[in-house]
């Protein structure tokens, strides 16, 4: 029997639902997405991704923001957790803190984030009701490494999704979380086989630099 190498670790922070790190998740169960989750934290207890999470059988937990005097105190809490499980990689679920640059640093070039819009549109909050007040005809969502600049990351991949007429906020941000629920396992599992890396604020793939992001066509599955 050959040796069975260790699969990269993942963390998953999380603030909300879940449906990204379920995602995830599932791509690690098949395989999809060579990399296997060792934890997940929220800074919220009612997080609906922590339920998640403990059903699968992976070890979550929240560390509540509020019972910390700070932020870096907070920050250096989850540092502490992710540090002790061993993971390689911080992958940032729907995590709703704006993170400090100790942390940032800590994690740097090793750490993603899944954000809902077209990167560099819409950085911040309240990404689907400012395209639709903008009367954009496209929106979507883009991973990126996380620096201290928010939102400001390389941007690594992006997948589109067109604006219909008569779209609410809500309609919009699911047809556009379908998507990211494709992309983002796709894109963890390039970061965790080794084959993402960032420099001097551009992506590479394969030691290449990226001249643009990669795409998910609307096939749902193709990565161009
Ligand atoms: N230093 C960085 N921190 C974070 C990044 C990043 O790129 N650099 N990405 C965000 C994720 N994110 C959007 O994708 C995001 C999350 C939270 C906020 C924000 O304004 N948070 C407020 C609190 C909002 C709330 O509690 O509802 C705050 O932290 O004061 C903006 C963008 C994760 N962190
Ligand atoms: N600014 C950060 C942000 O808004 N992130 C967004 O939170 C959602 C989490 O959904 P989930 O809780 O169902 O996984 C995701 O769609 C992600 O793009």
């Amino acid at each position: 029997m050959g040796s069975r190498s260790a699969k990269p670790r993942l963390a998953v922070l999380l603030s909300g639902q879940g449906s990204t790190y379920a995602a995830i998740q599932a791509a690690c169960d098949s395989g999809a997405c060579a990399a296997e989750v060792v934890l997940v934290l929220s800074d919220r207890p009612a997080a609906g991704g922590l339920a998640t999470a403990r059903d699968h059988g992976t070890p979550a937990r929240a560390i509540p923001s509020r019972d910390f005097p700070d932020r870096p105190a907070h920050e250096t809490a989850l540092m502490e957790a992710i540090d002790a499980s061993g993971a390689d990689w911080v992958v940032l679920a729907g995590y709703m803190r704006i993170l400090g640059a100790d942390f940032v640093r800590h994690y740097a070039g090793r750490m993603l984030n899944t954000h809902p819009s077209l990167l560099p549109k819409y950085r911040g909050l309240n990404t689907y009701q400012r395209a639709l007040d903008a009367g954009d005809p496209l929106h979507g969502c883009s991973i990126h490494f996380v620096t201290e600049d928010l939102d400001g990351g390389p941007v690594i991949a992006q997948a589109e999704v067109p604006i219909e007429s008569g779209d609410s906020p809500g309609e919009l941000e699911a047809r556009t979380k379908a998507r990211e629920r494709k992309l983002y396992p796709r894109i963890v599992h390039l970061a965790a086989s080794g084959r993402l890396d960032t420099r001097d604020g551009d992506v590479l793939l394969d030691g290449r630099k990226l001249q643009r992001p990669l795409r998910l066509a609307t096939d749902g599955e193709t990565l161009e």
